[in-house]
């Protein structure tokens, strides 16, 4: 197994309530005839040193999941151009979900922090570009300025797109409370990650006042069966870097679903290589919602051209085999 480190700016850097992101290091991980990347991102996963001391020793395992999500990305697509079928197809079927895959998968517009001005700037560009279904962040500002800003995104939006709202775990109780009831009346679908992460059980009690809650961060301190013996979800925010892997979130999916609870998959604004294996995570799940797989085009530069850019709020996955076309000069080091 080879490991090249690499580093990604961000165009538009994505500012939320647990701070901005406004670039991206990690590994391109080779194996025998397959590509992964562990792009650590901490508060989700590992440390970037952790990482690479865990992709070093050789086989990472769950307490590194971008390690982990490396090396299992790259043996899998091994696996699936080993036997020529598309990395998604290969994944659905492992997982035990009917395959073939999809062939595209929709996905959300992410709007990060910003004046009540510009975040409906960026709710109205979003919808012109033909997203169906946009994503605020929230819990930067104070909860008025959030308030006027989930209005504006309203009517920016009209009818026109499901909006949904991340808190990145920035709120007291009380605040989500009042914030949630101003999402339920303007018919957001959910708000993700209302209180910190650790507090995933209290996130039971926010449920039923008229739109849903996800956790994202919780997923990193609190089991999925935890998560879901706690009826602390309607929707679980799957990012299959802070996760452990493909392999891990489909796990994941399944069972979330067994219980009822809905699932999209994430990206933690990777470059190609992940954020094309998150499309694949996301095409193995049948029917899967909306998802946050838009941001390619948030980084300034990447390691190769993006081969499932978006168009008209979807990403049309790659023919395989495995990741798929695009990426042939990756593979050397
Ligand atoms: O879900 C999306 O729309 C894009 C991804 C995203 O928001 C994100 C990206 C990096 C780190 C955290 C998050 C998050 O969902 O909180
Ligand atoms: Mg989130």
């Amino acid at each position: 197994m080879g490991i090249e480190r690499f580093s990604v700016e961000l165009a538009r850097p994505l500012d939320t309530a647990a701070g901005t992101i406004d670039s991206r290091t990690g590994f391109l991980v080779r194996t025998d005839g397959g590509l992964g990347e562990a792009t650590p991102l901490p508060g989700w996963t590992e440390s970037l040193d952790e990482c690479r001391a865990a992709l070093e020793r050789g086989t990472p395992d769950d307490s590194t999941p971008a390690a982990r999500h490396g090396v299992s990305l790259a043996r899998t697509d091994a696996a699936a151009r080993e036997s020529g079928e598309r990395l998604c197809d290969t994944l659905a079927a492992d997982a035990g979900f009917a395959d073939p895959a999809a062939d595209a998968v929709p996905v959300n517009a992410t709007v990060g922090d910003g004046s009540v001005a510009e975040t409906a700037d960026a709710v109205r560009t979003a919808v012109e570009e033909g997203y169906d279904c946009v994503k605020v962040k929230v819990g930067a500002r104070s909860p008025e300025t959030d308030e006027e800003r989930l209005r504006a995104a309203r009517d920016a939006a009209g009818d026109a797109a499901e909006l949904r709202a991340d808190a990145n775990g920035a709120w007291d109780a009380a605040t989500a409370e009042r914030m949630l009831d101003v999402a339920a009346e303007l018919d957001f679908s959910y708000v993700e990650q209302p209180l910190p992460a650790e507090r995933a059980s209290d996130h039971a009690a926010l449920r039923g006042r008229g739109v849903g809650v996800a956790l994202d961060e919780s997923l990193s301190t609190t089991s999925v069966s935890a998560v879901l013996d706690a009826d602390a979800a309607d929707v679980l925010v799957c990012k299959p870097m802070s996760l452990g892997g493909p392999d891990r979130t489909l796990a994941a999916v399944r069972r979330a679903r067994e219980a009822g609870v809905e699932c999209v998959v994430t990206t933690t604004i990777d470059a190609v290589v992940a954020r094309l294996g998150a499309v694949h995570v996301a095409a193995a799940v049948p029917d899967v919602p909306a998802c946050g797989l838009a941001t390619g085009s948030m980084l300034a530069s990447d390691l190769a051209p993006d081969p499932a850019p978006v168009s008209e709020g979807r990403i049309e996955v790659p023919e395989g085999p495995g990741l798929g076309d695009g990426l042939e000069q990756l593979y050397r080091p």
